[in-house]
């Protein structure tokens, strides 16, 4: 039996989905232990690091055996970390100078990962593996949850105040039913790996963090709530709907178009080529665009050129015959690379990234040019490469020579920036093509940080502003006979997608998860419709009221 009376909280919805289930949240990292002289004896404090040591090494490796794959193969090398016999003397000399067990093994682990990171390569990105079996180790010593994701035996929703990028790519989605996150707007990557992973997520709840281990809660993002404590009513009808999304799923996966034929190819987001197999049985025409900075997020150092093409073969062979748009890596602010942009800066987002980042270090933006046209060349794909941020005429001069120069046929450019936007129909003189990033058009837009929760409810992209913006790149298109898609989260909103083609998109991209329910809003209108409705939003004074005057019109 549950309450006759639940409680609902606010956030912004990622999709449709719904889920029930109970919360688990995600711990904080753990501070760094004091410097404080232990009270026991060396001995004693021996004793304490020895058999935390074991235990840890014992629980992930009780974890890679569950998770099997190539997980275990991960989890067993940090094992093995835990087990280590230099690692161990590290240990026991820092104790017999009378440390406490928590201290020496923070500052073992510590400088063994420093001797990794000088190493760089393939040692500098296990750096991170240690920081995570040291974390183990000292909460197990002080008998606290370990951080990171959790790995119960059950399914759960996950509860965090925010994931990093590697944390929701290593997400068990056997096990997350669903993601709350207290921090993070629509557009954040937690928000967009979510969307790629088809994880229901309510991202920015104010509360989230006060939800305890245990509740129940129902996570539904067509609304952005999470429901705690529901009634059985509420329950028996959450699973209800999840069962009807999971069979309207399975329906058509024809290309995409309006009611009056007009074709809008509808190309899938991906991060790396595992997404491709089920793009494509989804209905995916192509990619929009492929994330290529997702490969690198743990890499200390520049990937090689033969690393890259091996990843660029797998994703084009998946697409052979179709479009695949290649991002040049975006590095910067919400997606750090450290090879790419090391410097902590006051504004990051405002700061060196994407091409900028890029052309600071020439020698890694040819490489990766080279690798893809490497493997352009043994496969059957239609590759296009764009820059991610750019922000002026000249910038799109260098970007497009430079691809060219390198062997790639049709290179394009990404339209983040209010000033590329407004100068597209220059920037589209010089680029085969024009990509919308909403997302970060948004952000620029409404000067609004799009990871920070607290103005999460500025980062709309049915902002007159920004549809104003996509009105003149769309423009700019029409006049030049020049394709313009639309990769930003936008395209996934499936009235909004109806608009943007309105606005002159002539392509959508979209993480696969969100193909169906874009594909059937398309199918219902035609492209009269999607121009009214474009117009309807534009002469809207917010956000608010465009979506609600073109819900109003595509239900009348
Ligand atoms: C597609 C975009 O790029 P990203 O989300 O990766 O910054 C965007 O900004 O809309
Ligand atoms: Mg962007």
């Amino acid at each position: 039996m549950t309450d006759v009376t639940s409680r609902r909280l606010q956030g912004t919805g990622i999709g449709r989905g719904i889920a029930v289930g109970q919360v688990l949240r995600m711990p904080d990292p753990l501070p760094e232990p004091d410097d404080t002289p232990s009270a026991l004896t060396p001995d004693a404090e021996k004793e304490r690091a020895r058999a935390s040591l074991a235990a840890t090494a014992a629980i992930i490796r009780h974890r890679g055996e569950r998770a099997g794959g190539s997980a275990k193969d991960v989890l067993e090398a940090q094992a093995f970390m835990a087990e280590d016999p230099t690692l161990i003397d590290d240990v026991g000399e820092r104790l017999d100078s009378g440390k406490t067990a928590e201290r020496a093994v923070f500052e073992a682990f510590a400088a063994f990962r420093d001797l990794l990171v000088s190493m760089g390569g393939y040692m500098g990105e296990r750096a991170t593996d240690l920081d995570d079996v040291s974390q183990r180790v000292v909460a197990h010593l002080r008998g606290v949850a370990a951080p990171g994701v959790p790995d119960p035996d059950f399914a759960f929703v996950l509860v965090a105040r925010d994931l990093a990028p590697a944390d929701t790519a290593l997400l068990d989605l056997e096990k997350v039913l669903a993601l709350v996150t207290s921090d993070g707007g629509p557009t954040s990557h937690t928000a967009i790996l979510a969307r790629e992973k088809s994880i229901v997520a309510v991202v920015g709840v104010a509360d989230a963090l006060d939800l305890a281990d245990g509740t129940e809660v129902i996570v539904d993002a067509s609304t952005g709530t999470v429901t705690v404590s529901p009634t059985d009513d509420e329950r028996a009808q959450a699973l209800e709907r999840a069962e009807e999304l999971r069979s309207a799923r399975s329906a058509d996966t024809g290309p995409g178009r309006l009611a009056d034929g007009t074709e809008v190819p509808l190309l899938a987001n991906l991060g790396s080529a595992d997404g491709a197999e089920d793009a494509l049985a989804k209905g995916a025409e192509g990619v929009g665009l492929f994330r290529t900075e997702f490969l690198f997020l743990d890499s200390t150092s520049a990937p090689t050129v033969d690393e890259q093409k091996a990843q660029y073969v797998r994703l084009l062979q998946a697409f052979a015959g179709k479009k695949v748009v290649v991002r040049a890596l975006d590095a910067g602010a919400d997606k750090p690379l450290s090879f790419l942009n090391d410097a902590p800066e006051e504004n990051p987002a405002l700061g060196l990234r994407g091409l900028r980042a890029l052309r600071a270090n020439e020698p890694i933006l040819r490489d990766q040019l080279r690798a893809l046209a490497a493997a352009d060349a043994e496969t059957d794909a239609d590759v296009w490469v764009m820059a991610p941020m750019v922000s002026t005429v000249e910038e799109t001069r260098y970007f497009t020579a430079l691809a060219r120069e390198c062997g790639l046929k049709t290179a394009g450019v990404m339209v983040e920036v209010p000033s590329s936007a407004l100068l597209a129909d220059r920037i589209l003189a010089d680029a085969d093509f024009a990509s919308i990033g909403t997302n970060d058009l948004t952000q620029y837009t409404l000067a609004a940080d799009r990871l920070l929760g607290s103005v999460a409810s500025f980062q709309d992209p049915w902002h007159p502003a920004v549809l104003k913006l996509v009105g003149e790149v769309g423009k700019a298109g029409q006049q030049l006979g020049k394709p313009v898609g639309i990769c930003g989260e936008a395209a996934a909103d499936p009235l909004l997608a109806v608009v943007l083609v309105g606005l002159g998109a002539t392509t959508l991209s979209m993480s696969p998860a969100a193909l169906a329910d874009v594909r059937a809003e398309l199918a219902r209108f035609t492209l009269d419709d999607a121009r009214r409705f474009a117009d309807l939003a534009l002469s809207a004074n917010s956000a608010i009221e465009a979506r609600a005057a073109v819900t109003a019109a595509s239900i009348s």
